[in-house]
C-alpha cells in the first residue's frame, strides 16, 4: 500500500487519454473535463451514452476501436479502465515504458497514481481517498462535504480571493493583512453552514467595505 502523496495537477494543454468506455472510464473522463484536461481521447470499442454525447459535442475525441501502443505515445495521463485485467496491465507497461503517468482501475489501483472523489465549488476543491481501503466510503464523504459546503460557497470563496488580492495591494502591515484574512475565512466557515443554497454570503457588501469592516476588527484586536 503506497503511503500516496496529494497533490493538484493543471492540465492545461496535457494529452490525457482513457482507455475503456464504460461507467468508470465515463467517471474518470469527467473528472478530467471537470478538471481542465487540454486534450482527451478516449479510446474503446464500446462506450456510454453519455461518452458518445461528449464525442458529438466535441469535449472529448472518441476513437471507437480496441487500444493499441501508440496511443499511450506523447500522454501525460493515460487512465487503463477495461474490464480487461491484462489489458490494463499492458496499458500501464506501456505508461511505464513511454513516460506517462498511468492510473489504472483495477488490481489494487497498480500505476502511478488514484483518482480521488471530488467536491469542486469554483476555486476550492475538497479532494477524498481511502487509497483503495473503501471507495465507497470516499464516495459517502464527498457526499457529505458536498453537502456541508453546497453551491452557494463558490461564490464565497471567489469573495475570499477578491479581498486576497485587494488586501496584498491595500494593507502594506504583513501582520495586520493576515489577521484581515484569518477573520474573513473564519467568517465564511461560520457561514457556510447557515448559507442558504441559492443565497450569497454579504450580498450587496462590495470587497472594499468588507475589507475596511474586518480591518477595524483587526486592528481592535489587537
Ligand atoms: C473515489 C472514486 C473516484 C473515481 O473513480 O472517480 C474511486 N472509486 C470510486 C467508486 C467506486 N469504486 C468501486 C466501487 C464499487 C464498490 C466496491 O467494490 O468497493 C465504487 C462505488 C461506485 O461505483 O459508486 C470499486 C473499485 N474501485 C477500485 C477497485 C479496484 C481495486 O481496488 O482493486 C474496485 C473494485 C472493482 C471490482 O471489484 O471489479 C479502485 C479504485 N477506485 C478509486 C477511486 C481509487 C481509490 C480511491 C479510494 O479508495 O479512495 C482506486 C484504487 C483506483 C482508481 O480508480 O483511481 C469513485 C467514487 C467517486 C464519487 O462518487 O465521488
Ligand atoms: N476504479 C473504480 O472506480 C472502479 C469501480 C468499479 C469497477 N472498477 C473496475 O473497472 C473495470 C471497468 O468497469 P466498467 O463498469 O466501466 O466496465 P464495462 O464492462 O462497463 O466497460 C468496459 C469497457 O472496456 C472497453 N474495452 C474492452 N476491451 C478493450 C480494448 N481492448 N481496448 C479498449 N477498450 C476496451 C469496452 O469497450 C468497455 O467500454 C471493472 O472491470 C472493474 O474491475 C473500477
Amino acid at each position: 500500500m503506497a503511503a500516496y502523496y496529494p497533490m493538484m495537477m493543471d492540465l492545461t494543454g496535457r494529452r490525457c487519454v482513457v482507455v475503456g468506455g464504460g461507467p468508470v472510464a465515463e467517471r474518470k473522463t469527467l473528472g478530467l473535463l471537470d478538471g481542465g484536461a487540454g486534450e482527451l481521447i478516449v479510446v474503446a470499442p464500446r462506450v456510454t451514452a453519455k461518452l458518445e454525447e461528449l464525442a458529438v459535442s466535441g469535449s472529448i475525441a472518441l476513437e471507437r476501436r480496441e487500444y493499441m501502443e501508440s496511443d499511450a505515445d506523447g500522454a501525460f495521463l493515460l487512465f487503463a479502465a477495461t474490464d480487461d485485467r491484462l489489458l490494463n496491465g499492458r496499458v500501464a507497461a506501456d505508461a511505464a515504458r513511454l513516460g506517462a503517468l498511468v492510473n489504472t482501475a483495477d488490481a489494487g489501483g497498480e500505476g502511478d497514481f488514484a483518482t480521488p472523489a471530488a467536491v469542486r465549488r469554483g476555486e476550492l476543491v475538497i479532494a477524498v481517498t481511502t487509497g483503495g481501503a473503501s471507495p465507497v466510503l470516499a464516495a459517502l464523504l464527498r457526499r457529505r462535504l458536498a453537502g456541508q459546503y453546497g453551491p452557494a460557497f463558490e461564490a464565497s470563496v471567489g469573495r475570499l480571493h477578491e479581498l486576497r488580492l485587494l488586501a496584498q495591494t491595500g494593507i502594506a502591515d504583513a501582520g495586520l493583512r493576515s489577521a484581515v484574512l484569518r477573520l474573513a475565512a473564519e467568517q465564511t466557515m461560520r457561514e457556510a453552514e447557515s448559507l442558504p443554497a441559492d443565497g450569497e454570503a454579504n450580498a450587496g457588501e462590495t470587497i472594499e467595505q468588507w475589507m475596511s469592516r474586518l480591518r477595524d476588527a483587526a486592528e481592535r484586536g489587537r
